[in-house]
């Protein structure tokens, strides 16, 4: 592929990209070098959305939400560009760390962490400045105990929750976050014990619609609140990541502006609400799939060709190992296919399956395919988030490749695994 030929450009940035907005040439030529099942993803998308996340927030501390896609170039790209890192664990805070995030952009969201996750951030010699989140009083007293003496912030429970699906709905979920009634007195008891508390957190939950900010804005005029009622002078107040992006394609995109306006206009409700007439802390947002769903495709080639009574199978090389979402959450994913006769062939009632033994393994259900025939190429859309993040070697599947273009130019960034890898950490059997 030529430099900067075939692709949509970072400059064409429009607030939504289609799996139909993408040239279907260029895919069949990643599909030829690098093989099926592969994650494509275009770096320059990922920066477009930055810019969108940008000019819709420019007041706000913006971090990526690092779980949606840890692949290196993600990371690197948003590092470069100033965007923190938002972690879940401690290998997404030692991946962001490598990538170039500096640690004071740093920030762990310790969810019930493992103590392997806590001694290593808390033990991390070059982590000036870096900050760990907490979300229970429990965790506060293992930080100390590891003589953690870092930022902190402190995890809310909204009692507030939305998404796209009640598995993704975090913000009334009692795991997550100190109970809204009891945060203001966690807080100021941190910073009694000397922690230098500089933030609050609350994440609603994940693919928040536009057609419905109603509790996304009570989530923030919440916050908004009880900043106000925190003493202690704070840098910032995280309202989470979760903007949803369309995945049919007739679904509108996110009007991430409308988004903003709304953020903005909660926060300062709640916080005049707390009657005080100094300028509220920094808003901070961590979006995870917004920056990257839509620069990714999984390519994947038909199989199997089974015409039943009830619909055409399309037996795929990728299934619920390679993209969980339609298996765990019931998720929609577009589906195209991509050879250069398609739109020549009758269009095919199917539903699209993977290789996997369970029933749930189909990608796309009762679906309007162009006739396919094995060998066929297609491509699954949105597919950058929470895709390859959360694939799996069930069944002794290895996991696919995964491609990252920029300018138009193609590189490998997570070679195919073989089945040799599938059996890499298996303790050798002893000697008897
Ligand atoms: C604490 C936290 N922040 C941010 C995110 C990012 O969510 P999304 O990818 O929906 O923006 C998540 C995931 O839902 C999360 O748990
Ligand atoms: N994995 C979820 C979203 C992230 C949940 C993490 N809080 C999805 O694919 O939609």
């Amino acid at each position: 592929m030529a430099d900067g030929e075939g692709w949509p450009t970072s400059t064409d940035n429009p607030a939504v990209r289609r799996l139909s907005d993408w040239p279907a040439e260029p895919l069949r030529d990643l599909a030829d070098e690098f093989g099926t099942p592969l994650y494509a993803l275009d770096l320059d998308r990922v920066k477009a959305n930055t810019g969108r996340l940008r000019s819709a927030f420019p007041e706000a501390d913006l971090s990526y939400a690092v779980k949606a896609n840890t692949t290196r170039p993600v990371l690197e790209t948003l590092a470069n560009r100033g965007v923190g890192a938002e972690c879940a664990a401690a290998g997404e805070v030692q991946r962001s760390l490598a990538a170039g995030f500096p640690p004071h952009r740093v920030r762990y969201t310790a969810v019930n962490p493992p103590a392997r996750d806590l001694d290593y951030v808390c033990g991390l010699d070059d982590a000036g400045g870096m900050i760990l989140t907490v979300g229970a009083m429990d965790t506060l007293n293992r930080v100390a105990e590891r003589g953690f003496d870092g930022r902190l912030c402190v995890r809310i429970n909204p009692g507030v929750g939305a998404g796209h699906h009640a598995k993704v709905s975090t913000g009334a979920e009692p795991k997550f976050g100190v109970p809204y009634d009891r945060a203001a007195t966690v807080a100021r008891r941190a910073a009694d014990r000397g922690f230098e508390l500089v933030g609050l957190h609350a994440h609603a939950g994940s693919g928040i619609a536009g057609d419905d900010l109603s509790d996304h804005r009570e989530l923030v005029r919440r916050m908004g609140t009880l900043a106000a009622d925190v003493e202690d002078r704070l840098d910032f107040v995280a309202v989470g990541g979760g903007f949803g992006v369309p995945y049919r394609e007739d679904d509108p995109a996110l009007d991430l502006d409308a988004v903003a306006a709304a953020t903005r206009e909660a926060y300062a409700e709640g916080w005049r609400g707390g009657a005080n007439d100094t300028a509220p802390p920094q808003l901070a947002i961590e979006p995870g799939r917004y920056f990257v769903a839509d620069a990714g495709v999984l390519l994947t080639t038909v199989n199997t060709v089974k015409p039943t009574p009830e619909t055409t199978v399309v037996g795929v090389d990728a299934g619920m190992t390679t993209l969980v979402r339609p298996a765990m959450y019931g998720s929609y994913h577009a589906i195209r296919g991509l050879e250069p006769d398609t739109p020549r062939r009758e269009l095919v009632p199917c539903d699209v399956s993977g290789p996997v033994c369970e029933t749930a393994d189909v990608l796309g259900r009762d679906r309007s395919l162009p006739d396919p025939a094995r060998g066929d190429l297609l491509a699954v859309g949105n597919a950058g988030a929470y895709g390859y993040e959360m694939s799996s070697n069930y069944n002794s599947r290895p996991r696919p490749a995964v491609v990252a273009v920029e300018h138009g130019e193609p590189r490998l960034v997570a070679r195919r695994e073989t089945l040799a890898d599938v059996t890499r950490f298996e303790a050798e059997a002893e000697d008897s």
